[in-house]
Parts: C-alpha cells; structure tokens; sequence
C-alpha cells in the first residue's frame, strides 16, 4: 500500500502479473443478500439453494442457509440482526418493507462487527481509516444520508442518534462519516455468472483506485463446492501485464458505458474527476460512441451531439446527412433503457416489448453493436429473453436469444479487453445457447452463398460453431475467473460443455465415415 497525494491510498504491485493471475484472495468483513435473494442463497456462503432446500432462520423467517454449518458461522452476527429482523417486520407499515434495505442491513452488520470485534480492534481500525468524503458532500446527497442513517437507528433498536455511543459513533459528524464510507467502499458481490447478489465491505479490495482501463477486477469464481467457509471468496485476477512497482487499478463503474455517464457516476459517488487513460484519449475514436460510415465504407464516425452535431467518416470523410434521425434514435434509446432496466424485475414483458422495439431503430441509425445505448439495451433484451424462454422451447424464441447473445458478445468485444470477465461469459452464454437442442431444425441451405446468410445455423455446423465459440470462452474465462481457478465454476462447466460436444460431433463425423464406407467401392480400371 502507498499514499499519493490525489488518489489516497492505493495499491501497487510487488511483483510482475500476467492476465489470469491472482493478485490476492479474501474474504470481506461484512456482507449482505440483496432482499429478493434472501430466499434463494445461503446467507452465510453465498451459494445457491442445495437439492434438498434451504433452511429458514425459525426466528426471524428471513435469513435462509444453506447447512448448518453456515448458520453457525454466521451466528456471531446473526444473533444480533435476528430480533432486529422481527422488530422490523412487526412495525412495517407494508409487506414491501417486510425487510430493511440492504444498505441499512450492511451498516447494522458493520456496527455490530464492530461492537463484537472491540472497537480498538484492528478489524474496527481499518473500518474507521475507510475513505469518507463527508467533507465534499453536496446538498444533493444530504437525503439520503438522512434517511440511511434514521432507518439505521430504527433497525438497531434505538431511540435516537445518540444511543450510538456504543458502536464509536459519538455525533452527527461520525454517523455521516459511516454512511459516507459504505457507499464510498462498498463493492458488489456476484455469482460465478456476474449476477449481482448483495453488498460487501472489505477493507483490503477498498484500498484499490479506480481506472476506466483497468489492470485488474474483483470476482467470486466459486471453484469449490467443498470450501463453503471461505465463500464468498473475492479474488483480484490481472486482466493485463502488470510490471513491478505499477499501481493495480479496478474500475467501479460500467466501462461499456460512453466517458460522460462513466464521470458523472465517479463524481456523484466517489468524488472525483477521473483522468485515467481511456478519460484522457480524446483522440481516437471510442467504439461506446461510433455509428457505421454513412457510405458504409466499413470506417466509422462519431455519435453526433446536441453541442457538437457536425460528424464525419474517420476513414472517407463521408459526413452524417441523418444527425437528427441519429440524435432522436439515441435519446429514445436511453429513455427506454432506463424505463426497461426499471420495469425488469415488475414487469419484464413491457420491459422485453421496449427493447424488442428500440433495438431495430438504434440498428437502422448506423449504431454498431459497442456503441451506447445499443449494447446495454442489447445485453439486457438478451437477459430478458433468457428468463423469458418458453417450457416447451421452440426454435424461434432459441434463435433470437442466440441473435441477442450474438450482437451483445460482438459489442462486448469492441469495448473490452480480452479476457475480461463479461466477455468470458457472455461467450460462454452464447456456446450452450448454440449447443442446445435443436427443437425444429431448419431446412439447410441448397447453396454455400445462401448458408452464409442464415444466422444461426443449423445442425452440425451449428454445433461447430457452438463448439468454437465455447473454447474462445474458456480461454477468455481462464484470464478474468484467473487460471489457476480453471476460468471459476462457468469454465469448469465450459470444460464439460466443450468434452460433450467434441464428443457429439465426432460420433457424427464417424457416422458420415461409415456410411461412405459402406458405399459400394467404384471398379478400379484395369492397368
Ligand atoms: C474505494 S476508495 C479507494 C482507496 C482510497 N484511495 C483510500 O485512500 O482509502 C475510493 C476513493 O479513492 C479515491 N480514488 C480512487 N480512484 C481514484 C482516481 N482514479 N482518481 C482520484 N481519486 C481516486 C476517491 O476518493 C474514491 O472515492
């Protein structure tokens, strides 16, 4: 660890790293599910429900693990939120609040952990030398810190502020400090697919600076089933070389998003201006922001803007004739966007019809798959479609998920470097989605130039490229879930995926072989 006067604290590199080593392992001091997860993982390893179920606290008919062992370890804890828990639920005014918010759940489990740990403990030191940016913070974010820290006091139990003596929380002043230095090092956790599950704090992964174009990222690969006590494990993997004496940066927003969304939420959130070196290029062209030549000479140009409307092709100079047909397409795209990403989990058929409609129109305006809104609103219609896939499944809704699954990896490409965990699985998502089950095979094209039109395609070259694609994943999963963790449970599962398939095809290659064989031979002609 190092200080530098602008960054704060950081971390820097001791030794060299190639993409796909483990730069450190731990375990965070605190962590919660997010409330609609409650029910499904284990509130102590993170894992998913077991075949035979999950157990329910009998007390607090909240908290679910996943064995006994789980509840013990987590009990230290646990014997503190439970009769919160039920005091909670009694004075809910309404079965949407049942439970506090996973922020105010969090900050209750750092206090205690705190109060259990002593709070002249090193566990309490390195909480408390957290970053807090009480001093910068804008009017803005007043209310909620106010309300964070009036539904924590109620969680606790407590009349009033002043009770937190306790917890090392002596005025108003520090109350703002612990609010401030949640959301400033809070990091979230994910399964091994990159679903979001919960919150953690941990005061090692806290210590690491943010960049836009980063060496490293934090995962939870999840490798063994059999270490459920060290889970929910996170991991720091190198995505790119890192020399000695180089300082590690993660990021902590979302890089496909374009360099004014990214400096709007490092701002509001964590305080800063970033001028990392994808900020600070403002030369070449960014693929968050690029729409086809208008010429289509295979070049590209810039996203027009209201401020600056004037584009053109960077390779034929062609200019932009449709910049309010591209302006308007944008803006609706990122009105539909956050209306879907709103509506997904209450009503994911409206939020399906948006992207389904949205997505044509972002397409027919020149945007490539990379360019935003087009990727976020590609990545989440895949997701929808996904969850949305019919019983009994048919061969339509299976080839526009893999046309989903295809443009969101195409899009990903562009943005991402190799390796980077989304990549990895978003590929790996696509090769099971070739691999499945054809439900109605198409008919196969007569003629190699119509095969080369009809997207997916059928049959064994379908399976090929199912095959393809899923090696592509796993060498992709083997740097961002880190190699020696075998690309994390989804690699492992690719591995399996690919031995299968390899298989399936190679019966049909031997079937071709035997019934060329059992061709009758032509007559050799005489010498
Ligand atoms: C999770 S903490 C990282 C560790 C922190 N530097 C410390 O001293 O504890 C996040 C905070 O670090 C600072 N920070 C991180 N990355 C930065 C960057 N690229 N430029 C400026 N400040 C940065 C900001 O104050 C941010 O709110």
């Amino acid at each position: 660890m190092r200080t530098d006067k602008e960054t704060g604290r950081g971390v820097w590199a001791k030794n060299p790293y190639r993409p796909g080593d483990v730069l450190m392992t731990t375990r965070p001091y605190i962590s919660v599910l997010s409330t609609h997860n409650l029910s499904s993982y284990c509130s102590a390893c993170f894992g998913p429900a077991p075949p035979s179920g999950l157990k329910r606290c009998t007390q607090c008919r909240t908290i679910h693990y996943c064995s006994a062992a789980c509840q013990t370890r987590d009990w230290t804890l646990h014997k503190r939120e439970c009769p919160a828990l039920q005091d909670w639920a009694k004075a809910s005014p309404n079965a949407e609040s049942l439970v506090p918010s996973d922020a105010v759940r969090s900050l209750a489990r750092i206090l205690w952990g705190k109060q259990k740990k002593g709070l002249d403990s090193i566990w309490s030191k390195e909480i408390d030398a957290l970053q807090s940016h009480r001093k910068s913070l804008q009017p803005e974010s007043f209310e909620v810190h106010a309300h964070l820290s009036h539904a924590l006091v109620l969680f606790l139990g407590l009349s009033s502020p002043e009770d937190l003596g306790p917890f090392g929380i002596h005025s108003a002043g520090d109350l703002v400090d612990l609010v401030s230095r949640f959301i400033t090092n809070t990091f979230t956790i994910a399964t091994p697919s990159l679903t979001p599950l919960g919150a953690c704090v941990s005061p090692l992964i806290a210590l690491i600076n943010h960049s836009c174009e980063p060496h490293a990222v934090v995962v939870f690969p999840r490798t063994s089933p059999a270490s459920a006590q060290n889970e929910p494990a996170m991991q720091l993997i190198a995505i790119r070389p890192i020399l000695p004496d180089q300082e590690v940066l993660i990021t902590y927003v979302d890089i496909t998003l374009p360099r004014p969304q990214r400096r709007k939420t490092l701002k509001e959130t964590y305080h800063f201006v970033c001028n990392c070196s994808l900020c600070s290029n403002l030369t070449n062209t960014d693929p968050r922001d690029v729409l086809q030549c208008p010429k289509r000479c295979g070049g590209t140009c810039p996203i027009p803007t209201e401020e600056n409307n004037i584009t053109r092709c960077t390779s034929c100079k062609a200019g932009l004739t449709t910049v309010d047909e591209v302006l308007d397409a944008v803006r609706i795209g990122e009105e539909a966007l956050a209306k879907a990403t709103a509506l997904q989990s209450q009503d994911p058929v409206k939020a399906k019809q948006l992207t389904t409609k949205l997505i044509p129109i972002l397409t027919s305006a020149g945007l490539l798959p990379s360019a935003h809104p087009l990727l976020a609103l590609s990545r989440l219609h895949q997701t929808l479609l996904l969850s949305s896939l019919p019983d009994s499944l048919t061969q339509d809704a299976l080839d526009d998920v893999i046309c989903a699954a295809t443009r969101s990896s195409a899009g990903l490409n562009d943005v991402l470097l190799y390796g980077h965990p989304s990549r990895g699985i978003c590929l790996a998502e696509l090769g099971k989605l070739l691999a499945a089950d054809e439900p109605q095979p198409k008919e196969q094209p007569k003629s190699q130039a119509e095969a080369a039109l009809v997207y997916p395609p059928s049959g064994p070259k379908r399976l090929k490229l199912a095959l393809d694609t899923l090696i592509r994943a796993r060498s992709e999963l083997m740097v961002g879930f880190g190699a020696v963790n075998e690309g994390g449970e989804v690699g492992k599962e690719v591995r399996e995926s690919i031995v299968a398939l390899e298989k399936e095809l190679g019966v049909w290659k031997q079937g071709i072989r035997n019934v060329v064989e059992d061709m009758p031979k032509p007559l050799r002609k005489p010498l």
